[in-house]
């Protein structure tokens, strides 16, 4: 099988951006595809941002800079991602929109061994994979926020992932992308959601409720349990639409109360409240 080294990144937003990132550092070629040339393109630039400020902190030096940028290119065309070795999607986590891109990912990837890979947070790898019909190379690689400096991967086969496209993805994100990988079974949320979410949107409850302001739920977590960040910033972090999705997800998969998103959720989702990436959230982001 041969080494992964031209790599089609699906979605150029803020994880797609990181995904490419890691990979462009790492030396491989990247194709970077969103829905229109201008999102690609400011995909690309906040690629280039944020290997200007790591050349800036000292963390990359500054022909690495440029190496890792000359390895990039951008399209709003998925027949593009054609020679892919591997296609990692990061669209918006909307089922029919995921389905429909891995329908179209099936018939354009030539390589019938290229792996088709999915960061999505909540939806069955299985459905993606059926929609793709090659269901053994479809697997899920969901990555953590922001992706540069989250170390961990979790890799999701479904029933029907071969056990050498599980191993082929593992060793990729392990050997050539430097993270630390932990594997598990195709539930909405995996491992790291499924104790995540419920969590955020109880703080979100809280704020709701009028329990205490968001700047104190944080602060509680922070310095009463040495969280690195409070629940409401980690929830803006993350935008605030994904969270309501993968609650929504993960109510659809286990009809548990504790998954389903709160009305201030929704609420702030629908008003276009969607954290850091949209200025403003649980708190304000317009000066940052
Ligand atoms: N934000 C997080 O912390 C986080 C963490 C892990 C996984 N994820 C998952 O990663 C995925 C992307 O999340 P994000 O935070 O980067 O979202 P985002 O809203 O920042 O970006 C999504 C991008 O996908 C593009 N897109 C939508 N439909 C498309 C299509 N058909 N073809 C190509 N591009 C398309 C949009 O134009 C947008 O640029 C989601 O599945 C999400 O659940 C997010």
């Amino acid at each position: 099988m041969r080494a992964i080294k031209h790599v089609g990144v699906v979605g150029a937003g803020q994880m797609g951006r990181g995904i490419t990132e890691v990979c462009v550092r790492a030396g491989l070629h990247v194709t970077l595809c969103d829905v229109t040339e201008d999102r690609a393109r400011a995909g690309l630039a906040g690629v280039a941002d944020s290997l200007l400020k790591a050349e800036q902190r000292g963390t990359l030096a500054p022909e690495e800079r440029a190496h890792a940028l000359a390895g990039v290119s951008v399209t709003d065309d998925l027949s593009r991602l054609g020679g892919a070795d591997l296609v990692i999607e990061a669209a918006v986590e909307d089922e029919r929109a995921k389905t429909a891109l891995f329908r179209h990912l099936g018939e354009v990837v030539a390589d019938p061994a290229a792996v088709l890979a999915s960061n999505t947070s909540s939806i069955p790898i299985a459905r993606l994979a059926a929609a793709a019909g090659r269901p053994e190379s479809v697997v899920g690689l969901h990555f953590f926020n922001p992706v540069p400096v989250m170390p961990l991967v979790e890799v999701v086969p479904s029933l029907h992932t071969s056990k050498a496209t599980e191993l082929r993805v593992r060793a990729f994100a392990g050997e050539v992308l430097g993270k630390r990988t932990i594997v598990a079974q195709d539930r909405a949320g995996f491992v790291v959601n499924s104790l995540l979410i419920p969590y955020l949107l109880a703080a979100v409850r809280m704020v709701g409720s009028g329990t205490a302001t968001a700047e104190d739920i944080d602060t509680g977590m922070t310095a009463g349990c040495a969280h690195p960040m409070g629940p409401l910033r980690l929830a803006d972090l993350i935008g605030l639409d994904t969270v309501a999705a993968i609650g929504e997800a993960l109510y659809e998969e286990y009809r548990e109360p504790l998954y389903a998103p709160p009305p201030l959720l929704r609420r702030m989702v629908e008003s276009g409240l969607l954290g850091r990436k949209s200025g403003q959230g649980f708190f304000d982001y317009v000066d940052s």
